[in-house]
């Protein structure tokens, strides 16, 4: 445990200094304060967020003064010349001496004009025009060239290009500053990296440059409420010192080390947020102590099938397959989860098709048959109507003497007097297994003793629609009652907890991602697949004459050999403004033709609930061979003798959510096969990708880097995983675990933060959970 002492001061003047408005910076104008208030900089804080996007280092020199290269050098004025050079035209022309370090064996560097040193000498030329009279007049041209004076000693970045006269060289795009200061002088000709702010919103780099160099003079030692301790643990910098050298280093690796620090501080405050909210939540010490301690030891603990409840027992017996290696430690870890005197947040993470659903009903079973309710929440109602039809079937597979759990099915097209009842029997307790889409957590819905909610594909849920089932409280056991009562607290305050979470996600995502959005939850990983399945071979083709015959070709093997073929379509009706979109109901007519000695079906979104099912229950006893559907196939949908699938318009789509729908083929042991058709030759390289891959967790990760981790995950329905401002999570990542490490020893030694004023203080002015959505 750590100690608390110095720490509980420190950090104080966080809050004092960084939060100051910009108006408290020594010699800021108050047009600069507007500039930067309007452009959201109204703390010093916002102020020293804005970080170099790059570094410009003298040594981009060092090799070779390539054509159109972006460069910087520090140099001396030698000349400065305003000239007016028609009736509306003038110009200014500044040139810079610089002394060129040649350490190149590059020919043109070989040259007699270098010293011995291996120096030479290069003038730059950088030139400013100007259109109008006004400024052709003679007070005008003195007062630009006065502002450039023969010795000044100068920095200049931006593009060269080499001119005619020999070590002569005009800068395009440049920015030139004057050094003033003796000691920003010596940095530069030290070689000291020179920071490139991204403009914003009209303010240019020089404007924050100049600012953030005098923010940095009254930024005092003793501003990091992070305690000494995690800094030494953890080997970071001090928050001040990161803040003077991210933004001015003496070196890259410096710049470095004060990233790798302010990385840790975006990790650290969100898992700090996260795992406080949970322990503020929680009512007693005890709980407390079990929650920090459940994170704390995060090796795999399990109950073994035994000592499951009978019904889990006998349920699994009746299955039809017996349960992978990696499934059956999944349940057994769920299971011991369940028994904790916590609520249990999980992740239930694998790859499309490698059986979750299963996993996640042993669960509910084990809680059902402890007497308490259990509830399925999934994002269609075409899915819960497939759950709820597989749990029925499983449960019929049970001996008659079995106890066996009353089941209801609750989503937005339930009737109204049907769905009167399932509320009825959900508020009794009657009905101990509902499986339904959103509707399960209105408020209407109450429960009599709610125990485990999953949800399945959660992120498709908002973080506020999964937040919900906590409302939904149960009554804990007795002998919990007796711990709390036994740690001093008062048994009322302990009688209601916030039911079990399972998440179950098919995003493969990386576990040090998960933890990222994720603090605050365990993770469970299915690794394997099913016995005998065979990898769907992928072919990625483009949709032209060719690429259809070929397709339709491929179609007609697959039936005649007695397959079924889903056709995947991005739309379903045919749009004037994407004219390129092949749509479902418009090509229904034409593949029925096509393929008239079969039946086709017809599946999306648009259609009643009845239909839908129908739709898909015809596909499913073979009564159809060819499916068009939209994307509402792409999750969970279960028919694991569909042998086919083609997608049209597949550029449409991103990889991830491809790997989904091909995730509907090759779900059983029949060999599958899925076409990509892309309407545009320039995106079959991107795609190509499914060809080579089929698994989840590295098209993720391709998809991550692809299209940065802005759009793999999400609070909404499109999946989205959090934006840090500086972190990347596709390269950070492994600085998660240590942040986590760093935020348990925090609460650990302080549960409500009580010791660390100022990490408190930090924690509500950066509210880092609004990354997540919360
Ligand atoms: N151990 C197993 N052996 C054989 N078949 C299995 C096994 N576990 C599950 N299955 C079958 O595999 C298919 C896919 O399972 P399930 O729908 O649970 O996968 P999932 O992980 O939820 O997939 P998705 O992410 O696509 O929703 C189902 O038909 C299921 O009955």
């Amino acid at each position: 445990m750590m100690t608390v002492g110095s720490e509980s001061l420190q950090g104080l003047s966080t809050e004092i200094t960084l939060d100051k408005t910009v108006k408290s910076i020594p010699g800021t104008t108050s047009k600069q304060c507007r500039q930067l208030e309007d452009c959201g900089f109204h703390t010093v804080r916002k102020l020293l967020h804005h970080f170099p996007r790059n570094y410009a280092d003298l040594q981009n020199a060092y090799g070779a003064v390539d054509d159109n290269a972006y460069l910087i050098f520090v140099g001396r004025i030698i000349s400065s010349r305003a000239i007016r050079a028609g009736y509306s035209f003038s110009f200014l022309e500044v040139v810079v001496q610089c002394e060129f370090v040649n350490n190149e064996t590059n020919s043109e560097f070989m040259c007699n004009d270098c010293d011995n040193g291996g120096k030479k000498i290069i003038y730059l030329h950088l030139k400013k025009f100007f259109r109008g009279t006004r400024f052709t007049y003679q007070p005008f041209l003195m007062s630009i060239q006065s502002k450039y004076e023969e010795g000044d000693c100068v920095c200049v970045s931006g593009k060269v290009k080499k001119m005619k006269l020999k070590n002569h060289y005009e800068m395009r795009e440049y920015n030139i500053d004057i050094l003033e200061d003796e000691e920003e002088k010596h940095a530069h000709l030290e070689c000291r990296p020179y920071p490139l702010y991204p403009s914003k919103a009209g303010l240019k780099p020089d404007f924050f440059r100049d600012i953030i160099v005098r923010a940095l003079k009254i930024l005092p030692a003793n501003i990091d409420p992070i305690p000494d301790e995690i800094l030494k643990e953890f080997n970071l910098l001090k928050l001040h010192d990161a803040y003077m050298q991210i933004h001015s280093p003496k070196t890259l690796d410096e710049a470095d080390l004060a990233r790798r620090r302010l990385i840790f501080d975006e990790f650290f405050y969100l898992q700090l947020a996260r795992l406080y909210q949970m322990l503020e939540a929680l009512g007693s010490h005890i709980e407390k102590e079990e929650l920090l301690n459940k994170y704390k030891n995060q090796e795999l603990h399990a109950v073994s099938v035994e000592e499951w409840f009978p019904l889990t027992k006998t349920l699994l017996k009746a299955l039809p397959y017996s349960l992978t290696p990696s499934q059956l430690n999944a349940v057994s870890e769920i299971i011991w989860d369940l028994k904790r005197p916590v609520p249990m947040n999980r992740l239930l993470q694998g790859d499309v098709g490698c059986g979750k659903t299963v996993v996640a009903f042993l669960a509910c079973m084990e809680v059902i048959a402890s007497g308490y309710q259990a509830a399925f929440m999934v994002p269609t109602e075409l899915l819960a109507i497939q759950h709820y039809e597989h749990v029925l079937s499983l449960l019929q597979a049970l001996a008659d003497g079995v106890c066996k759990p009353s089941v209801a099915l609750l989503t937005g097209s339930t009737p109204t007097k049907q769905s009167r009842a399932v509320l009825e029997g959900i508020k009794t307790g009657d009905i101990s297994f509902v499986i339904g889409t959103h509707s399960l957590i209105a408020e209407k819905v109450e429960f009599s003793n709610l125990r485990i909610a999953v949800i399945d594909e959660q992120h498709r849920f908002g973080v506020i629609q999964r937040g919900r089932f906590n409302s939904k409280l149960y009554s804990i056991p007795t002998n919990l009652r007796v711990d709390a009562a036994s740690s001093g607290q008062s048994s009322e305050e302990t009688t209601y907890m916030a039911p079990h979470v399972l998440a179950m996600s098919a995003t493969p995502i990386p576990r040090t991602l998960a933890l990222a959005l994720y603090g605050d939850m365990s993770i469970t990983q299915i690794t394997d697949l099913p016995p005998g399945r065979t990898p769907v071979e992928t072919i990625v083709l483009e949709g032209n004459d060719v690429g259809f015959e070929s397709v339709f070709q491929m179609m007609r093997d697959e039936l005649v050999a007695g397959g079924k073929v889903y056709l995947v379509y991005p739309v379903i009706e045919e749009s004037e403004q994407l004219p390129q979109l092949r749509a479902a109901t418009c090509e229904f007519d034409s593949i029925s033709k096509k393929f008239e000695e079969y039946k086709c079906g017809l599946l999306h979104g648009r259609m009643k609930s009845e239909q839908k099912d129908e739709a898909l229950r015809k596909f499913r006893t073979g009564e159809t061979c060819i499916l068009l559907a939209t994307q509402v196939i792409e999750i969970g949908v279960d028919v694991p003798d569909a042998s086919m699938m083609v997608v049209m318009n597949a550029e449409r789509f991103g990889i991830a959510q491809l790997h989904q729908l091909r995730g509907r083929v090759g779900r059983g042991t029949k060999k599958s096969r899925c076409v990509f058709l892309s309407s545009t030759s320039g995106t079959l390289e991107r795609l190509k990708v499914l060809e080579k891959s089929s698994d989840g967790f590295y098209l993720a990760q391709a998809d991550l880097l692809l299209r940065g981790p802005g759009n793999l995950l999400g609070k909404k329905q499109s999946g989205h995983l959090p934006e840090f401002p500086i972190a990347r999570l596709e390269i950070d990542g492994n600085m998660l675990q240590e942040a986590h490490l760093a935020a348990l020893k925090v609460l650990a030694t302080s549960n409500d933060l009580e010791c660390f004023p100022g990490l408190k203080a930090e924690l509500s002015m950066r509210q880092p959970l609004c990354i997540l959505g919360d």
